[in-house]
């Protein structure tokens, strides 16, 4: 299986970030206890992990359809990259992106795939891709999709109440009367790489459902400068808090810096593949923090700077900038780099750590 290894298992001699581990079964369920963990891991962090999640079936079929499609030859597939426009669907090349301040060229490949020309397959809604996608669209795709989006949506009903916020307010961003970012994404690294795959970023959406198998993705903890490695577990999926649920929550669910590296030891004689479904809002949803649909988000506004989670800017256009600047083809110097990882990241990460801090207290 792609990306799959018995033989190189993830070093005990590497440093980890633990996480909280989330019992999908028993939140929908809505056990009380899972709820108030989940609570705690989308504030603190914002980094879980999921397990009875049951998707680990579709999951499977999408490292195999990732695989089968980046395999394919480089002309083939260069004919569905995604470009230097700020479009996210389609193929992204070896080599296109930056992964620091430098300019340092990435060495990893991906391929997203729309949500919404899932859900309207055959019929395309934003774009066509490689035909082992099309092959595996029914088998494999549209389960892997489904699925994922009622993950996140569960995750979102829980957050949703816990931020005092009226019944489907959060999920109402998400609707589908309009069109959006939501993608599937499979990134192939090559093995024997010393330098770092995916840069430092927050993810740009609401929550990301994440499937890794060999180790390499690293988070940096709050309040410190340290990466450290989130270990694989087999069958548990890796979630975490985008930007823009970070600021429909005034700061106080938590989009943390992540970033890909080698994978450790043994392992990183090995090729990498991830699968990941970033649930995003409806493109024309303006990112800003809910403070008039509840008291709690209101309190964490009136404690951040004037106007802060107010980024008037469409969920569709911050998306679109930060891929842009993520191109080199688009690279100045050093301020598009800043400009790619959401500037805002960094005030947001601060904001939601006072109002933890004062929740706590
Ligand atoms: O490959 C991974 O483990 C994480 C990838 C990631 O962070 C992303 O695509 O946003
Ligand atoms: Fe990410």
């Amino acid at each position: 299986m792609p990306g799959l290894t018995a033989t190189a298992p993830f070093p005990d001699d590497v440093p980890t970030h633990p996480l909280f581990v989330i019992d999908y079964a028993l939140l929908i369920q809505g056990d009380k206890q899972e709820i108030a963990k989940l609570w705690k891991a989308g504030t603190e962090l914002g980094f879980w992990y999921l397990k009875n999640h049951g998707v680990e079936r579709e999951v499977d079929g999408m490292f195999d359809m990732g695989a089968e499609t980046l395999d394919l030859p480089l002309e083939e597939l260069m004919r569905y990259e995604q470009g230097d426009n700020g479009d996210s669907f389609g193929y992204k090349a070896r080599g296109t992106i930056q992964t620091d301040a430098n300019g340092t060229r990435d060495n990893v490949e991906f391929l997203n795939i729309a949500q919404d020309d899932v859900l309207s397959w055959p019929r395309t809604t934003h774009r066509m891709y490689p035909s082992t996608v099309n092959a595996r669209m029914e088998r494999t795709i549209i389960p892997f999709v489904r699925k994922s989006m009622e993950v996140n949506l569960t995750f979102l009903t829980i957050f949703e109440r816990q931020l005092g916020l009226p019944k489907g307010e959060l999920s109402k961003l998400h609707s589908m009367d309009e069109p959006c970012g939501s993608e599937a994404r499979c990134i192939k690294t090559p093995p024997n790489q010393s330098s770092t795959g995916v840069g430092a970023h927050t993810d740009f959406g609401t929550i990301t459902f994440l499937h890794n198998r060999l180790g390499g993705l690293q988070v940096m903890p709050p309040g410190t400068q340290k990466w450290l490695y989130i270990k694989p577990l087999s069958g548990y999926a890796i979630c975490n808090v985008g930007d823009a649920l970070a600021i429909f929550s005034g700061g106080i669910l938590r989009s943390n810096l992540h970033r890909v590296m080698p994978p450790p030891g043994a392992q990183s004689r090995f090729e990498r593949y991830s699968i990941a479904f970033f649930t995003r809002p409806r493109d024309s949803v303006v990112l800003r923090a809910l403070g008039e649909k509840s008291e709690l988000i209101a309190k964490a506004i009136a404690m951040a700077p004037a106007a802060q989670y107010e980024t008037g800017t469409s969920s569709a256009d911050w998306i679109s900038r930060r891929i842009r600047k993520l191109r080199l083809k688009n690279r100045q110097g050093p301020e598009t780099w800043y400009a790619s990882m959401g500037t805002e990241h960094e005030g947001i990460g601060r904001r939601g750590g006072v109002m933890r801090a004062q929740a706590a207290a």
